[in-house]
């Protein structure tokens, strides 16, 4: 866990003068108002991109013409509610992740890894030692986080403690800042994932730490939002505010994250599972049948299952939300409060399951920030059938050395 100044190279594809920030602080602009001062967000109706002709949703602006939805035009006019703190925060938010797309795609990435500065060698050793993009990705998310004003808290899978940032900020934020990062060096998807709180008012009277630790602590079923952006072929930010789970697509000729998919239903029932199954006999009985019975089409879907295993959490999460089955990692291994509870809010926004294998995530409460947990994820009919082998949580748990 080591902090470092963000580096100089160039990351910085999209200027801060993209940020949209609403004009009054308790009430939203008009759509005139948006139109005039953000025409850049509107786009026509067919985009060329790169050569190719993109479509995407659609959405009708005030002036009744058709254009693409961005994510600043589906907070501010999805009538779905949202304040304009969060709407500002999520203006913060999209900067930093593309800032994190374009740093995940440099070719500077190589020797920056061979920096020992950020390599954390001397803190850590070994697969959980902190990869210098990791410790770049904090910087950036921190940075934009205290840019928006509106964080009261930022806890991150980087560091030790949660960092208070600002009394009045009324969310709090927690995150992993650039989850799969141990692949990076191969260019394997990597993803940021986060998720909202409101800063506990009730707490106000606290000493700092005291206050950031509890408000970093709070249930999954309080979240206010959650996300995740995944870094790969494409750049996605998959969110929910608390109605339905959306995604959006960045399109790089204009720094602008676009409504690709409205409204995400994960299907009932997928025939994929993705699982590191090298560990196949470290799992307990129950995980064993479960694999071997969806392997051979024996299960409640008379189908063979297939295998589809990334190793990068928010890959194997966001192909899962699209296609169905179950995304698992059995072990003690990833984090209740940074990966589990906005992954589970977003996947039972779509319809699907998030739990341990025996509990409901949602429903848990969080008693260490750094708390691992088994985790399963995805189409309510699997993850039926999944808890029903009972024993499938892994227990051995070594701690591998890759
Ligand atoms: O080694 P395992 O158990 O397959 O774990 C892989 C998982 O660990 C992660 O790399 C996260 O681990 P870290 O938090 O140590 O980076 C996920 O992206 C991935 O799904």
């Amino acid at each position: 866990m080591q902090s470092s100044t963000v580096p100089t190279f160039p990351t910085t594809f999209y200027p801060p003068k993209t940020l949209f920030v609403p004009s009054k602080i308790h009430s939203f602009p008009s759509k005139s108002s948006i139109l005039a001062e953000n025409c850049h967000l509107f786009r026509p109706i067919m985009a060329s991109l790169s050569g190719f002709i993109v479509r995407s949703q659609m959405s009708t602006s005030s002036s009744g013409e058709k254009g693409f939805s961005t994510l600043s035009e589906y907070m501010g006019e999805g009538g779905i509610g949202l304040g304009d703190e969060l709407v500002l925060l999520f203006e913060h938010l999209q900067y930093a992740c593309k800032r994190i797309a374009a740093l995940v795609a440099s070719p500077f990435n190589s020797s920056l890894s061979k920096q020992s500065s950020f390599a954390g060698g001397d803190s850590g050793s070994g697969r959980d030692a902190p990869k210098p993009l990791d410790i770049v990705s904090n910087e950036i998310i921190l940075s934009s986080l205290k840019n928006s004003g509106k964080v009261a808290v930022m806890a991150s899978e980087e560091d030790d403690a949660p960092i208070w940032i600002n009394d009045d900020g009324p969310f709090v934020v927690v995150t992993d800042p650039l989850d799969g990062s141990r692949n990076i060096d191969a260019s394997i998807p990597t993803g940021t994932i986060f998720g909202i709180y409101r800063r506990l008012a009730e707490l106000d009277h606290l000493p700092r730490e005291e206050k950031a630790t509890l408000n970093s602590l709070q249930s999954g079923a309080k979240l206010v939002a959650a996300g995740y952006v995944l870094y790969s072929s494409a750049t996605i930010l998959c969110t929910s505010f608390g109605s339905g789970t959306h995604a959006f697509t960045l399109d790089h000729s204009t720094g602008d994250f676009i409504l690709t998919h409205q409204d995400i239903k994960i299907p009932p029932r997928g025939q994929i599972y993705s699982v590191n199954d090298a560990r196949y006999f470290d799992w307990p009985e129950g995980l064993r049948q479960y694999i071997d019975t969806v392997r051979q089409g024996k299960g409640r879907y008379p189908k063979k299952y297939s295998a589809r295993y990334i190793c990068s959490l928010v890959a194997d999460f966001h192909r899962t939300l699209l296609y169905g089955g179950v995304t698992m990692n059995p072990r003690d291994h990833l984090r209740l409060v940074y990966e589990a509870n906005p992954l589970s809010f977003l996947v039972e926004q779509a319809g699907g399951r998030g739990s341990d294998g025996k509990s409901r995530i949602l429903s848990m409460q969080p008693v260490k920030l750094h708390q691992r947990l088994p985790l399963f994820l995805g189409s309510l009919e699997d993850m039926e059938e999944l808890e029903s082998y009972g024993d499938v949580q892994q227990k051995v748990n070594p701690g591998y050395e890759v």
